[in-house]
């Protein structure tokens, strides 16, 4: 690809730049092409149809804060661009476009000094007035965020933007806007009230409230006459050796024995069944109050796991893909009827258990090894957000803790292929972590009777083995053939680099 022509330099401020003279290249020419290359975004698997600014304010003379409507095929997808423009002499991480004088514009989010600039705006509890609204900046405490070390960018290939200031704070910047409460946010503040103390302390958010149609539309499903978004949030930081899927990696990688990383699977059992008694506890507000399983449940979550099986057939059938992907998904697409019938099994088993909120995303990465008070090895979960690819409304519904159970073993499941440990490995880590979760979860109204609990477990995990080659093929197609070997692990087939057999779980 040619190297953009420089933008001209800006005139009458840097958000009219953006607004008036930098527009059409950037909705034209820049950033369509600059998407395809992020991991954050949502669809790389899909064409961009048009890409709109939405400039909604400036924050310091070379900071602007923007959201950008990406057209694609039947949706619009809404997301948070913050830009800014810096020296182009030196190295410049995240360029987008030279501009004339030596300068160049960047994607802030991945900038540290920009992130402290919008945690000093949070810190201050400042408000921001947009073209139709506000950005309230809103500390929630205030004495935690007032004076933390230096901000560091984490790894930009992620969901998110995340910056850590010293030891201290923590501060996300969504890429993916959706309109609604952010589950994040209202399971830390829930979760924080209900004495849970495995995940850092919510510390403030940004907010924009607007006064029209807020994000995306098309597939979505979201109510567009819900007009407040959240962009960023900020958490205390947790001193941490790393999160779980690298510890663990790590340790495989050295020796990829039976019983590997087997004080994790306890833990993580352990810290799962934790979480899932505080979430079921009964003096909860409205939204978190626990309901009884109920057929009709049941019979919903069957549908939506048929829905999101076809979704990610149909994706992999129109999708490009390598010999042994290809071979993969061959098999997949012929062995519809196999997996209906294990879809089907839930109902055929009297319904047991409760809904509740559940974290709706675990998976290694979104557990943090720590250390406890008398300093042995412990784990903290972050990052209650929910699965990025899904409407709010929906990652917000009371649903099965088991759910979050089949996340974290489809998470033992990639570490065991991608890590090379294999599948014995993977049922032996899968049996530990299962087994510390019934122990800590023994007694709970929430946990099912023993068979229903197994046929749900099996419905989950071929739901997000499904939600994941969707995620896959629009975000990392490279992977496609992990979660795939998963899904046909589940009804017994498919090749396996280690000759595995049916999954049992
Ligand atoms: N409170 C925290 N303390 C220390 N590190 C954190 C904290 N929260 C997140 N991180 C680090 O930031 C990374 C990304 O955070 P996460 O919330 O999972 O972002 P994303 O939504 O993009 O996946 C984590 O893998 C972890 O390394
Ligand atoms: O952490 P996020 O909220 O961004 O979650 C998304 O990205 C995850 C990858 O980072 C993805 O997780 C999948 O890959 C993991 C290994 O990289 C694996 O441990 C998980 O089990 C697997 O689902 C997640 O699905 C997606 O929502």
């Amino acid at each position: 690809m040619n190297a953009p022509a420089p933008l001209p330099a800006p005139d009458g401020g840097f958000l009219g730049a953006v607004d008036g003279r930098w527009r059409h290249p950037l909705e034209t020419g820049i950033l369509p092409g600059w998407l395809g290359s992020r991991r954050w975004f949502g669809a790389r698997n899909r064409p961009v149809r048009a890409v709109t600014l939405l400039p909604l304010a400036e924050m310091a003379p070379d900071l602007a804060l923007l959201l950008i409507d990406v057209r694609l095929d039947g949706a619009t997808q809404r997301y948070f661009l913050p830009l800014a423009l810096r020296d182009a002499t030196g190295a410049v991480g995240f360029p987008l476009a030279p501009v004339a004088g030596g300068r160049v514009l960047i994607d802030a989010a991945e900038d540290a000094a920009s992130a402290g600039v919008l945690l000093a705006a949070l810190r201050a509890g400042i408000t921001l007035h947009t073209g139709n609204g506000q950005i309230r900046f809103e500390p929630e405490d205030a004495t935690r965020l007032a004076s933390p070390g230096p901000p560091r960018a984490l790894k930009a290939d992620q969901s998110n933007a995340t910056h850590v200031f010293g030891q201290d704070v923590m501060l996300k910047l969504y890429r993916h806007i959706h309109p609604g409460l952010q589950p994040e946010v209202e399971m830390a503040r829930h979760l924080s009230r209900q004495g849970f103390t495995h995940m850092p302390a919510f510390l403030g958010q940004v907010a924009l409230h607007q006064g029209n149609g807020a994000a995306d539309s098309g597939e979505s499903g979201n109510d567009r006459s819900d007009h407040d978004s959240v962009l960023a949030v900020a958490f205390a930081y947790l001193r941490n050796e790393g999160d779980a899927w690298s510890w663990l990696c790590a340790a495989l990688r050295q020796d990829p024995g039976p019983g590997r990383g087997a004080w994790l699977m306890t833990r993580l059992g352990q810290r799962m069944g934790d979480l899932h008694r505080c979430l079921s506890a009964t003096d909860a507000p409205p939204g978190f109050t626990p309901e009884p399983v109920t057929i009709a449940h049941v019979e919903r979550w069957m549908h939506e796991t048929e829905s999101d099986l076809e979704t990610a057939l149909e994706a992999l059938a129109r999708a490009a893909l390598g010999p042994a992907e290809t071979q993969l998904a061959r098999e997949a697409l012929g062995r519809r009827a196999e997996f209906a019938r294990l879809i089907g099994q839930p109902a055929h088993l009297p319904p047991s258990g409760l809904c509740t909120r559940i974290h709706g995303d675990l998976h290694l990465g979104q557990v943090l090894v720590t250390r406890d008070p008398g300093g042995a090895r412990d784990v903290a979960i972050i990052d209650f957000e929910g699965e990025p690819r899904r409407p709010l409304p929906e990652r917000r519904t009371l649903t099965s803790p088991l759910r979050d159970v089949a996340g974290m073993l489809r998470s033992l499941d990639y570490a065991a292929q991608l890590c090379d440990a294999g599948r014995s490995w993977a049922r032996g880590a899968s049996r530990s972590c299962l087994a510390a979760y019934e122990l800590s979860m023994d007694g709970s109204p929430a946990l099912p009777a023993r068979e229903p609990a197994r046929a749900l477990l099996r419905l989950f995990l071929l739901q997000k083995a499904a939600y994941e080659i969707s995620y896959e093929l629009a975000s990392r197609p490279e992977l496609v053939a992990v979660p795939l070997r998963g899904l046909l692990a589940l009804i017994g087939t498919g090749a396996d680099r280690s000759g595995q057999e049916k999954e049992t779980p």
